[in-house]
């Protein structure tokens, strides 16, 4: 498609099948947005990084053509002051199937909606993965963070966090309890007037999709276990609901059984025959074990608040959100990204960890199926690490270590490949 401020490099398009494995051509062209706030930091040390990676792993044989894509601020500079999230970076993602993203701005309270859930709602990414697991070295409050090696399924186009919802005060919002109360008969709401009003959307297709994707992962990925995470005690039809389609999942397409009478259930893996444990946890409880029994815990589904809580908790236990990467995924559009915002205090200060998004590039090369760069990111890391060459974020938890700045980091993870 022609593009109006978008250059497209030269180069080929990744395609994808009709069973949703990739083509990826040597030379692939992958959109990228910067991001805002320390977008400016951390997403050209992760370009740099990639590429060297890149370079290593294949002399030369294979490159990206990077291709920048626009969104944010940025987007209102390039395109005009209200234009946030431009058609044709939807179009671009769309038409490239692989890319890449730093952390954009939502203001609390009023001003626009969430470009990130905007993205993932529009290309209907349903899946955020965000893999947690140790470095070696990495500084952590856990006595054993190396327990701590889970896959975070969260869902991501419904639940509360969909943003449908009504400001107090609003004829909306007045509409919506009026609604409730004459023709529903809720006499539940405590104060009905100047009363905002979220509505929690929990669909059979929506927990089913996201739940097949995270069990198909636990076979692939030889995982010994796929928790479901709920509230399904207090929020009977939402949070209930997708616990009892979990399982119900296990049961009717990957054979599982009930485990001892129920409501756990057993699965066997049909690659090797081991054992699968299909169990369940209230999300309160679960932000507990996280911390006390992390080694308990594998392959995490959850509904898309409970996700985004659980998974900065979780980083904090490996190094903190600096470090922490994910992924949002559809069947046929993957966009990697950080997980941390945009931390307004240090951008343009060339201070942060750029982990984040470099681990984020790391899963975008093995979904890619470029393993050698990939591992040699996790080398690089690993190294910079354990020689205790680290931004601000790990230097003042370390003892003896450098203070590096992001792009010194940087530096130091491709000079340990
Ligand atoms: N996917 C996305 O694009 C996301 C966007 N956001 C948006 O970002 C904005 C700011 O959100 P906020 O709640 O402050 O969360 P942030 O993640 O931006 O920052 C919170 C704190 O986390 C630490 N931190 C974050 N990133 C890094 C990094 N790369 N290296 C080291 N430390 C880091 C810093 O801690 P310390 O101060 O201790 O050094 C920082 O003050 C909001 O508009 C929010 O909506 C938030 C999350 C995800
Ligand atoms: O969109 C945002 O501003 C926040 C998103 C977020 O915190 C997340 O997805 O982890
Ligand atoms: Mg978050």
């Amino acid at each position: 498609m022609a593009y109006s401020k978008i250059t497209v490099p030269q180069g080929s398009k990744i395609t994808v099948n009709d069973n949703n494995s990739l083509n990826v051509p040597d030379h692939p062209i992958i959109p990228y947005i910067e991001g805002d706030g320390i977008g400016i930091d951390v997403s050209p040390v992760m370009l740099e990084v990639v590429d060297a990676a890149v370079s290593k792993a294949y002399g030369g044989r294979r490159s990206i053509a990077w291709m920048e894509v626009y969104a944010g601020e940025k987007a209102t500079g390039i395109y005009d002051q209200d234009t946030w999230l431009p058609q044709e970076t939807l179009e671009a993602f769309k038409e490239f199937a692989v890319g890449i993203k730093g952390p954009l701005t939502t203001p609390v309270g009023g001003g626009i909606r969430s470009l990130n859930v905007a993205l993932r709602q529009e290309l209907d990414l349903y899946v955020c993965q965000r893999p947690v697991r140790w470095f070696k070295g990495v500084p952590s409050p856990v006595i054993n963070p190396g327990d701590v090696d889970m896959v975070i399924y969260r869902e991501n186009s419904e639940d509360i966090y969909a943003g449908v919802e009504w400001k107090a005060g609003s004829p909306e919002a007045d509409k919506v309890i009026r609604f409730l109360k004459e023709e529903m008969g809720v006499s539940k709401i405590r104060f009905d007037t100047m009363c905002g009003i979220g509505i929690k959307p929990v669909s059979e297709e929506g927990t089913k999709r996201l739940v097949r994707r995270a069990l198909q992962y636990t076979i692939d990925n030889d995982r010994s276990s796929m928790t479901l995470v709920h509230k399904g005690n207090i929020m009977k039809f939402t949070e209930g609901a997708f616990k009892d389609w979990g399982y119900e999942i296990a049961r009717d397409e990957f054979s599982a059984e009930l485990l001892d009478g129920g409501p756990w259930m057993s699965m066997t893996n049909p690659n090797n025959g081991k054992q699968i444990i299909v169990k369940d946890v209230i999300a309160d409880a679960m932000l507990q074990q996280i911390l006390l029994r992390p080694a308990e815990y594998d392959v995490v589904a959850t509904l898309n608040l409970n996700g985004d809580y659980i998974s900065d908790a979780l980083a904090a236990e490996v190094g903190g959100i600096g470090i922490a990467p994910g992924a949002n995924l559809s069947d046929k559009v993957a966009i990697f990204e950080a997980t941390h915002g945009t931390a307004p205090k240090y951008a343009g200060k060339n201070m942060v960890n750029p982990g984040s998004i470099i681990l984020s590039a790391e899963m975008m090369l093995r979904h890619m199926g470029w393993f050698e760069a990939a591992d040699l990111i996790i080398k690089g890391m690993d190294g910079a690490i354990t020689a205790k060459t680290v931004t601000y974020d790990f230097e003042r938890l370390m003892e003896g270590a450098t203070l590096l700045s992001s792009s010194e980091f940087g530096e130091a993870v491709i000079r340990h490949m």
